[in-house]
């Protein structure tokens, strides 16, 4: 049997987040000296930092919460392709690339991606990405950048469109080391009831 790949930004302090958002923080609060017994840590976090699921409340008022979502999307095949040429990415472009019987995508957009630092430009996706992803039976579509719209965008039309079309949003997956191809995918969000978003662990193994 083949290993799973972590496919994850490890969560520390000096994690890249959202400009502006809150940082990252884990701290021993209670410590075993203290207590005499064990450490106790305390975590402050975004639900955007590291690599994580998007719930639709995330961008919409009355939208699903990150415990509402279907596990299933979560767990099963996925196919990692390889756009990193693209600056731009289409339907139209996506048209060439085998995705019959594909049920998760995940796009590797660059050959390296640096979890302590903030990109400045990403992968301009088009909005008629998401009716193709769909009606190719896609239902996660992942990608190894902090937002699968632009960094500046307040409309975030990508994010309504795979939403419209029924496609659950993983961002910042760290995909530099997986070759294109057929993997397992996990990557499950916390039971976080009334969240707009939840880390995951994301791991790959291949088929
Ligand atoms: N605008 C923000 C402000 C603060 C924190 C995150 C965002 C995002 O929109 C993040 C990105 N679109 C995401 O879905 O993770
Ligand atoms: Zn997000
Ligand atoms: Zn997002």
């Amino acid at each position: 049997m083949k290993k799973w790949i972590d496919i994850s930004q490890p969560l520390h302090n000096r994690i890249a987040v959202w400009p502006g958002d809150t940082p990252f923080h884990y701290e021993v609060s209670w410590s075993k000296a203290d207590s005499g017994s064990v450490n106790v840590g305390k975590l402050t976090m975004s639900t955007h930092t590291g690599t994580h699921a998007d719930a639709p409340f995330h961008f919409t008022d009355d939208g699903q919460r990150i415990l509402d979502l279907d596990l299933e999307r979560f767990i099963g095949p996925a196919r990692v392709v390889d756009v990193t040429a693209f600056s731009v990415l289409t339907a139209a472009d996506l048209a060439g690339v085998p995705l019959e019987g594909v049920t998760r995508l995940l796009l590797k957009t660059r050959h390296s991606c640096n979890p302590q630092e903030f990109p400045s430009r990403i992968l301009q996706l088009d909005p008629d990405v998401a009716p193709f992803l769909a009606e190719k039976g896609i239902l996660l579509l992942g990608v190894d950048i902090p937002s699968v719209d632009l960094l500046d965008s307040k409309e975030l039309p990508v994010h309504h469109a795979l939403l419209a079309s029924h496609v659950q949003i993983v961002e910042n997956l760290v995909l530099d080391a997986v070759e294109p191809g057929d993997y397992e995918f996990i990557g499950l969000p916390l039971p976080l009831q009334d969240s707009d978003g939840s880390p995951i662990r994301a791991v790959l193994r291949p088929l």
